[in-house]
């Protein structure tokens, strides 16, 4: 059977009352956008975007031309779409109040337009994330702090994964689904309903140069896995890195794995190294609703309250046992176990 389209997906979706009209099209407007920054990325070095782009952004990186096309892209098909009331970026130092001439709606829009930025020079999969919460009521101009609502307020979220294939991953609270991009129609088309990520694994997924740097439980969780057969897991376990979070979580949505990026000495001042509001959040809402888990390692993800607009965490998630039992070698560490 013909897959149906992301178009139609969202209209049955809103006729079964699970999206109103400005959700629907708020999405549409996102995934618009996507395959305008899917376009640019598959020009490549034809299309003059690869390098750096001589700017820093406020988490003090240094960013690729290709943040700033994606960026700007989000940013001007959004401004206008009339769904929103405000949008923020990783790569923007504040939120963004949809000015007073556009038309507004009651949407507050956050994104990660370029994730793992690091990987666009060598053609390596880099993606799009992101998450969408209500403007609280009777806020018309909101700023940074209308953002902080913990993740369980999330009404949609979705990634892109600019791969091979571009698809685009979205979850609206009810499951999560991938469409993959028809590039001859243009359209994104509805290639799995209902992901479920299988609750074991064994896979995982971390960047092992900072090994040294873990602390004591993440050193014991990852020594017993490298253990193998012969260790306390009694199985033995591969890896795989890709250093982009939406690649590596793609591959969880497909074949279940845990993908962690906890705390180090390096990072441990900042909180972690990825964010809640562009990263951990929207993908922890889209693997729960995939029958995965997410946490910091001491809590659930999205019960995280926000303190801050670019606030750090550390992540691990996937599969459910997996992170489960991550979790459960903090828990006894803590305990003094
Ligand atoms: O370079 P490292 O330490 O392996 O970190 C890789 C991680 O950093 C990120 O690239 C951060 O994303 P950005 O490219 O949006 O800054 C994640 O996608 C990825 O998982
Ligand atoms: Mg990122
Ligand atoms: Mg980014």
């Amino acid at each position: 059977m013909k897959p149906i389209s992301l178009t139609r997906f969202l209209i049955q979706e809103q006729h079964a009352g699970h999206i109103n009209a400005d959700l629907r099209l708020l999405i549409e407007v996102v995934a618009r956008a996507c395959k305008t920054i899917s376009n640019a990325i598959g020009k490549g070095a034809l299309g003059g975007v690869l390098g750096e782009a001589g700017t820093g952004n406020i988490q003090g990186e240094a960013q690729k031309k290709l943040d700033v096309l994606s960026n700007e892209i989000l940013l001007e098909a959004n401004e206008w779409g009339g769904h929103l009331a405000g949008l923020a970026s990783e790569e923007m130092d504040h939120s963004h109040p949809i000015p007073n001439a556009y038309p507004k709606g009651n949407y507050l829009l956050l994104f990660d337009p370029l994730d793992g930025s690091s990987n666009i020079d060598v053609n390596i999969s880099v993606g799009t994330i992101f998450s969408v919460l209500h403007c609280p009521d009777g806020i018309t101009e909101p700023s940074d702090e209308h953002f902080l609502q913990p993740g369980t307020a999330q009404v949609c979220a979705g990634y892109t994964t600019y791969g091979p294939s571009t698809m685009l991953v979205l979850t609206i609270g009810r499951g999560t689904h991938a469409f993959t991009l028809d590039r001859e129609q243009g359209s994104f088309m509805l290639t799995t309903r209902d992901i479920q990520i299988p609750a074991d694994t064994r896979e995982f997924a971390v960047n092992m140069s900072n090994q040294r740097h873990w602390e004591t439980p993440m050193q014991n969780y990852i020594g017993d896995l490298l253990a193998g057969k012969q260790g306390p897991r009694g199985s033995d376990f591969n890896m795989r890195w890709v250093a982009s979070m939406v690649a590596d979580v793609h591959r969880i949505m497909t074949r279940g794995g845990i993908f962690s990026y906890p705390l180090d000495a390096k990072c441990r001042d900042k909180g972690g190294k990825l964010r809640l509001m562009y990263e951990a959040n929207p993908m922890s809402f889209l693997v729960e609703q995939a029958g995965g888990a997410a946490s910091t390692g001491r809590q659930r993800m999205l019960d995280v309250m926000p303190t801050g607009l670019h606030q750090r965490v550390p992540v691990f998630i996937g599969s459910k046992n997996e992170v489960e039992t991550a979790v459960r070698y903090h828990r006894e560490f803590d305990a003094g176990q």
